[in-house]
């Protein structure tokens, strides 16, 4: 079954990307990759180890240089003033091991100019409550990932949710409550990007596929046509366009 929320809205893109090329030293790792991102969507970028996810990702965050091409995130280069409108979750982000949760959001808030009294709303849209003062070094791999999450919600308000991998690590809970997030901050009228390994989970909860394959984007479009409207499982359709073992 997929997540088919009909088709994209109209009006100017969130994400805009045209002709990125990145190279390091001779390894291409992004070719010519151009896509949009409308408005309000689930887009699930997938590919396998290696084939340019979080290099796209900090592309679009302005923390990666690109060779050649552009990237406009809400009609702007990328650049420091997205942070009031963009919250991010980048996977191997780490947090200050002796800080308390709460401590380690004062530091994320301080830094976005974010007033204090925002980390309780995002502690409890996490359900991290109760987990306060724990120690970031003691948090499990389900809860470091909801306190990721929860510097990327510090912002009120923010509009587009860049999420690298949220679902890494979880156990089957773990997985399910980051599928009800992403669905409840879609309900909200986020625009997600989320990139994951896990493909019957994406098939649940992403509107739209960006595939990457060896750096070049294979596959621009809804899901719903990806899958055929669900008669084809996302799994096969994905090694059947970038090739790979079967079971
Ligand atoms: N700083 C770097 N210097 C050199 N090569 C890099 C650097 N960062 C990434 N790469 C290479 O670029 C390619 C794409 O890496 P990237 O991390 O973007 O892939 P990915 O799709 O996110 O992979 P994964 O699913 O394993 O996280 C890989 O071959 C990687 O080794």
């Amino acid at each position: 079954m997929t997540a088919d929320r009909g088709s994209a809205p109209a009006g100017p893109p969130v994400i805009s990307v045209r002709g990125l090329s990145k190279s390091y030293g001779d390894r291409q790792v992004l070719g010519d990759v151009s896509f949009d991102v409308p408005r309000g969507r689930v887009v699930g970028l997938l590919g396998r180890n290696g084939a340019g996810k979080t290099t796209l990702m900090k592309s679009l965050l302005g923390t990666a240089t690109v060779d050649s091409g552009s990237v406009e995130i809400f009609g702007a280069a990328p650049g420091p003033g997205h942070a009031q409108r963009v919250g991010v979750a980048m996977d191997g982000i780490g947090f200050y091991p002796a800080a308390t949760v709460r401590r380690e959001l004062a530091l994320w808030a301080t830094a976005l100019g974010v007033p204090k009294r925002r980390i309780r709303d995002v502690i409890d849209l996490v359900e991290l409550t109760g987990h306060e003062r724990q120690r970031c070094a003691k948090l499990s791999t389900g809860q470091r990932q909801r306190l990721r999450l929860a510097t990327a919600l510090l912002v009120p308000g923010v509009e587009l949710l860049m999420l690298d991998e949220p679902a890494n690590g979880l156990d089957p809970d773990g997985i399910r409550w980051v599928r009800r997030f992403i669905k409840d901050m879609a309900a909200s009228g986020k625009t997600v990007l989320v990139s994951s390994h896990q493909l019957s989970e994406m098939e649940n909860t992403v509107d739209d596929v960006l595939l990457l394959d060896k750096g070049r984007l294979v596959h621009t479009g809804s899901l719903h046509e990806f899958t055929a409207g669900g008669r084809f499982a996302l799994e096969d359709r994905f090694f059947e366009v970038v090739g790979g073992i079967r079971a």
